[in-house]
């Protein structure tokens, strides 16, 4: 089958249909499709199944529960809100409540379904703090916590938060105008983190590197990172065996919300589970402790000076009293520390695990990323590395030196490309996003299909990524392919050939009429019954609320410039896009980049099985990830690593 963008469609007036009219697989009554989720082991790949036998959109029943599952780019704007109000979010995202406050009824920003008015001052006040032109204060602060990483897979002297002890003399000019807070009492353990060790010093041309657990490591550093880029608090995950308790309690809150919210049995009747329950609660407690420690640091500090537009100082000013009933309660703002570390810390560390993995599976598109770092002066020379004399990290020292800092490294083609294919194949979020509609107000309108009240409306990223009818060779990792691509809307930035669609009934046909109309951008194809004389929250809709406004501009020049279709979302679309993507993806790039500089990345082949064992053993949580950690080989390029 072509991929949809390729297809011509004729652009006839559809006529409207019914939801019944959606085709969808068999089930049982009333539990639906529920053994088939239960079947399968991974159920992101069910969901592309029949994503492809039903052309990109199918209807679902689970016990009694009504889904319309949606992988066709040509109908996302109405559901995501792109151009157009969307949907609220699904009620089911307050399942994981009971991990972002301890105070019922208080949510974060991800899990509330309406866009209120809550949901919109805090966007809007993570603008400045998120924006593209806030990344280069987070930058040596990104760079400080990879070169820590980097010293202690090499195991020489760990860069300290005080850098004038640091190995390297020219780590000190990474210190961020805001010093680092050290992460006293934060971590409250609860659980012992299994880290693995850092590796013997192994002498220049030696035995080769130990295997190392990469993902727990990383996991690590993603919440160094998010510690001192979002609250400039220095948890310490990496240097104090201790500190990365933070992630064990946070992903054991996950983990028990999550099986809270699957089996209510687990809420109701605790007794039966033993202690499981019990030690999920102590996480979710030692979790909230360390959120609050976070949230008393930041008011420790005083007001924010005038120029101060950090995350830290941004939500100091969204509890000022002078915000009179504005003010968010300190219950709220802990709610919001909460949320941005669940939804930054997996996400990140998980695209940075499949990322190196990738470096191993993919030697050809390595070979391009490593040749395209050595012609930036990324990786240093053998002179270069010698001259060194093994004082530093010369690693660290290229990326110092590097002219346009971290605008250059974004900006590199390749890298790009590398990491945004990567983001595709391993779509970190893979459930996606899910919506509703809500009850008691008119149906929405879906492409040609009218979905009734009550409806769960969902869209995951898994099938848009990887569906056959989106993309040429989908299961291929191919990063040429986003060398002339649309980077938000993942379609090709020249307008291509065109065929004509297949029309199995008279349905699809006038779903090709609208995808024709989602690739002309015409607006009226994409209006959604029931916010279609709304203008509820429409006016916070717009990524620029979070501060992103070139992922809006990036569509000029674009064959597709007026379209509203999209076929790649890893930081999902529209009002609810992700408010950390340029800093997530400016993490994944430096630190991808710097691991290649100091590293050759290998896979631990015999204790992973090697790369068809690693990737059948993907398995989702929230977020993807492999059963039993990533074990990978880094071997220095040099003895000073
Ligand atoms: C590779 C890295 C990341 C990926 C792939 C990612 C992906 C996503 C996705 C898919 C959503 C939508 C979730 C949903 O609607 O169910 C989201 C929302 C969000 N993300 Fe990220 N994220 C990443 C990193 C980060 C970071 C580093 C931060 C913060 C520092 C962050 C903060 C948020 C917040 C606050 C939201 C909620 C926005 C709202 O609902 O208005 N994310 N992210």
């Amino acid at each position: 089958m072509q991929p949809s963008s390729l297809r011509t469609f004729s652009p006839q007036q559809p006529s409207l249909s019914t939801q019944r009219k959606i085709p969808g697989p068999p089930g049982l009554p009333w539990l639906g499709q529920l053994p088939a989720f239960l079947r399968t082991k991974f159920f992101p790949k069910q969901m592309l199944k029949w994503a492809e036998e039903y052309d990109g959109v199918y209807r679902m029943e689970i016990v009694g529960r009504k889904y319309v599952v949606v992988a066709d780019p040509a109908l996302m704007a109405p559901i995501m809100g792109r151009g157009c109000p969307g949907l609220p979010k699904s009620e089911g995202y307050a399942m994981w409540d009971p991990v972002i406050s301890p105070h019922p009824g208080v949510q974060g920003i991800v899990t509330v379904s309406e866009n209120t008015e809550i949901w919109r001052t805090v966007r809007r006040s993570y603008g400045p703090a998120m924006g593209l032109a806030s990344l280069g204060r987070y930058y040596p602060v990104i760079l400080r916590c990879v070169a820590t990483l980097g010293d202690y897979l090499t195991a020489a002297p760990s860069a300290p938060s005080a850098p004038s002890t640091s190995a390297s003399p020219s780590l000190a000019a990474t210190a961020s105008s805001t010093p680092p807070r050290p992460a006293a009492a934060l971590a409250s353990p609860v659980r012992t983190p299994p880290l693995s060790p850092p590796p013997p010093p192994s002498p220049a041309g030696g035995s080769p590197p130990p295997s190392l657990e990469i993902n727990r490591l990383l996991k690590s550093l993603s919440l160094d990172m998010l510690g001192l880029t979002a609250f400039g608090v220095d948890f310490g995950c990496l240097r104090v065996p201790e500190q990365a308790a933070l992630g064990h309690n946070l992903e054991r809150a996950m983990e028990e919300a999550g099986a809270r919210g699957r089996n209510p049995a687990r809420r109701l009747l605790p007794w039966l589970f033993e202690g499981e329950v019990r030690e999920g609660q102590a996480a979710m407690d030692a979790y909230h402790a360390a959120v609050e420690a976070v949230w008393r640091d930041i008011q420790s500090r005083g007001p924010p000076a005038d120029d101060d537009t950090s995350f830290a100082a941004q939500l100091a000013r969204l509890a000022d009293p002078a915000l009179g009933s504005s003010a968010l309660s300190d219950a709220q703002i802990c709610a919001e520390i909460a949320t941005v570390m669940v939804a930054g810390y997996e996400t990140t560390a998980n695209t940075m695990t499949w990322l190196l993995f990738a470096l191993h599976a993919y030697p050809e598109a390595a070979a391009r990323l490593e040749e395209e770092l050595r012609l930036a002066g990324l990786i240093p020379s053998d002179a270069e590395l010698d001259g060194a004399g093994g004082v530093g990290d010369p690693s660290l020292d290229a990326f110092l030196s590097l002219p346009g800092g971290h605008e250059a490294i974004s900006s590199l083609p390749y890298l790009d490309a590398f990491v945004r294919e990567g983001l595709r194949l391993f779509s970190v979020a893979p459930n996606g996003a899910v919506k509703r509609v809500p009850e008691g107000g008119p149906p929405a309108r879906i492409g040609p299909y009218d979905v009734e009240p009550g409806t769960t409306v969902w869209v995951p990223f898994w099938s848009v990524h990887l569906s056959e009818r989106n993309w040429e060779r989908p299961l291929e990792f191919e990063p040429e392919r986003w060398m002339n691509q649309n980077p938000r809307t993942g379609f090709p930035t020249t307008t291509t050939t065109t065929t004509t669609a297949t029309s199995r009934c008279p349905v699809f046909a006038a779903v090709g009429a609208f995808r024709a109309a989602a690739e002309g951008g015409d607006d009226a194809a994409f209006s959604v019954g029931r916010n279609a004389s709304s203008s509820s929250s429409s006016s916070s809709s717009s990524s620029s609320s979070s501060g992103n406004s070139s992922s809006n501009s990036s569509n000029s020049g674009s064959g597709l410039s007026s379209s509203k279709a999209t076929r790649y979302m890893p930081f999902s679309d529209g009002s609810r896009n992700c408010v950390g993507q340029h800093l997530g993806m400016l993490q994944i790039k430096v630190v991808l980049s710097y691991l290649v500089s100091r590293f050759r990345v290998r896979l631990d082949e015999q204790r992973m099985g090697g790369v068809a064992r690693t990737l059948e053993r993907q398995r989702v949580n929230l977020t993807l990830e492999v059963a039993g950690g990533m074990w990978m080989l880094l071997e220095p390029r040099s003895r000073w690593g």
